[in-house]
Formats: C-alpha cells, sequence, structure tokens
C-alpha cells in the first residue's frame, strides 16, 4: 500500500491528503434541511447530512488528490449511524481509487491492539469466512504502549499489504509535556523515531517503508532532526493551514527524490467555503470552494518546494 500511496503522490504531483473531518456546522443549510426532513433531527439524519457533504467534497476533489483522511472521532459523535457514514465514507473513497487513511489512532495491549488492527486494516474471521470491517488502507497508530501496542498492526500490514502512520512528535500546542521530555540525552519523539525507523526497516514497500510517522507541521525543527533519523519513513503531516503551519517551513520533511512527506489540510480544505478567501463561493458551492482550495495548497506546497 506504501508504493501506491508513492505512485498516487507522483501521478498528482501532490503531496497532499484532504482530511475528511466533517462538522454539522460546515455542512450548508440545503444539505442539513433535506438530512433533517428524512430522518428528523436525530443522529440519523446529522449522519446522513455529514455523508453528503462528504460526497460532494468527494467528487469535487478526487482527481487532484492521492489521498484522504477520515478523522473517526467527528464521525463518532454520532454514534452508529456516525460510524455508518464513516464506513460509507471509506467505501467511497475506494471506489474513487483513493488511498484512505483511518485517523484513528489507536494503541493498547497487545491482544487489543490485534482487534483494533484486525478491525480496520485487516479482516475478522467468522467460521469459514472472513471480512474487512472498516477496511482503510492506512491507520494512524499510538505508539504509548510500547512494541506490544504496535506490533500486532504491522503483523497485520504484512499479511493485508497496509501500512501505518505512528504519532511521533504531534502538531498540538502542548505535545512537548510528554513528547519533548529528555530520556538518556534525547528527546522522547527522537527516541520515538527512531523505533519508529527500526519497525520500518523490517517492513519495506520499494522505496518507503509501511511503517510511516506522523509529525507535525507546527514544529519544523523538529521535522528537520526527524526526517533524517527516519530516511525511509513516510511522513503523515498535520497541522498545515488552520493550525498555523506553513508550507515554506514543510520543505525540510520531504526528501531529496521530492517524496517523503504527504501533507493533510482538514478544516482549510473542507470548509473552506466559510473562509475570507473563498468568500465568492455560494455555500452551495461549498465543494467548489474545497476544489480551489486543494488546487491553492497544491501551488503552495509546489512553489516552497521548487525555491528549496
Ligand atoms: O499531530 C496530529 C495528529 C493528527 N492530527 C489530526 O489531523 C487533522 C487536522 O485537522 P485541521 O483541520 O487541518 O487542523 C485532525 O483530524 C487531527 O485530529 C493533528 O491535527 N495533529
Amino acid at each position: 500500500m506504501i508504493n501506491k500511496l508513492v505512485d498516487k503522490i507522483q501521478k498528482t504531483e501532490a503531496p497532499i491528503v484532504v482530511g475528511l473531518d466533517p462538522m454539522l456546522s460546515y455542512v450548508p443549510e440545503h444539505l442539513k434541511n433535506n438530512a433533517f426532513e428524512e430522518y428528523g433531527e436525530t443522529l440519523e439524519g446529522a449522519a446522513e447530512a455529514i455523508w453528503q457533504f462528504n460526497k460532494g467534497i468527494i467528487d469535487a476533489t478526487y482527481d487532484l488528490i492521492p489521498a484522504v483522511k477520515p478523522q473517526i472521532a467527528m464521525y463518532e459523535q454520532f454514534g452508529i449511524p456516525g460510524l455508518a457514514v464513516f464506513k460509507k465514507t471509506v467505501d467511497y473513497c475506494k471506489e474513487k481509487d483513493l488511498v484512505v487513511i483511518g485517523d484513528i489512532k489507536r494503541g493498547d495491549i497487545g491482544s487489543t491492539s490485534a482487534a483494533y488492527a484486525v478491525g480496520h486494516i485487516g479482516k475478522v474471521s467468522i467460521g469459514s469466512k472472513s471480512y474487512a470491517a472498516f477496511n482503510e488502507d492506512f491507520v494512524t497508530v499510538n505508539p504509548y504502549l510500547g512494541s506490544d501496542g504496535v506490533n500486532p498492526f504491522i503483523d497485520v500490514c504484512k499479511e493485508d499489504n497496509k501500512g501505518i502512520f505512528v504519532l511521533v512528535k504531534t502538531s498540538n500546542p502542548s505535545s512537548g509535556e510528554f513528547q519533548d521530555q529528555i530520556i538518556d540525552g534525547k528527546p522522547l519523539y527522537e527516541l520515538v523515531g527512531e523505533k519508529v525507523r527500526e519497525w520500518g526497516e523490517l517492513h519495506m514497500g520499494d522505496a518507503y517503508s509501511y511503517v510511516g510517522a506522523v509529525v507535525g507541521a507546527t514544529y519544523p525543527e523538529m521535522g528537520k532532526v526527524l526526517r533524517k533519523l527516519m530516511p525511509n519513513t513516510y511522513i503523515l503531516v498535520p497541522g498545515y493551514g488552520a493550525q498555523g503551519g506553513l508550507a515554506k517551513d514543510l520543505v525540510h520533511y520531504f526528501n531529496k527524490d521530492g517524496l517523503g512527506a504527504i501533507i493533510n489540510s482538514s478544516r482549510g480544505i473542507i470548509a473552506a467555503y466559510q473562509q475570507k478567501q473563498y468568500a465568492k463561493f455560494e455555500p452551495a458551492e461549498y465543494a467548489d470552494a474545497s476544489r480551489q482550495a486543494v488546487l491553492d495548497m497544491k501551488a503552495d506546497i509546489l512553489s516552497a518546494l521548487n525555491c528549496k
């Protein structure tokens, strides 16, 4: 799957991921009204509204991008109907040949991690049959429980040709509380980076490992260090746009081959029509605004890379 991701990034010339993090407040009134008319102001109604919203964005952008990153929290807030829309979104994106990165941030004791891995990127056996329940291509993994918590994901990756992105240095303001703590002279995020490199070396695609890393756009100096520390690791970079990450700061997340990093933007793309910059788009044209935001993000990142 890492080879497919690299191939799609090269074909689209777009090292970007659209984050599908729908909130009801982003959904234009006409979509909400239609959904509420059919299902009432219920969890089902909200889930239908975010599904219609997602579908519009996917239809308007899939030809420009290699991958999407649905954030499971945004679906879980609507309970079971929300989770059903998460699955429907994953399936629809795969129909459009997009690589799907499930942002689930899981990780637990070994047996529990194995169940998460099977449910999200593997297949669950029921009697003589097996089923891919959520069927994402990649998922994000929280390494706080150590190898016990990560290895079950790697095992499933090997079996089902999938991939993971392990949290190394996250983009949020308080990420340093734990991740920057110095242990034996090194910050914890570097120790995790070394471990990701080690796990990854044993599980390589053609040029990059199917064990990737998450490194936030908001800590560019750390991104530069981590790029060198993990040369064959693909880095998923959240924090561009809404969280303040700038394209010029992200050039060192890439390798000399122009590959090695994929930048996520969620609110910046899917709620573009609510931003001043895209005010010319009416709410009914929200998907066109998202398409324009993808084109602008691509131009921004490629121009920074060309000035490197
Ligand atoms: O360090 C991290 C890890 C994950 N995320 C996730 O990425 C998106 C960011 O959304 P924006 O709207 O582009 O800010 C969201 O799903 C986060 O859970 C992150 O931001 N930082």
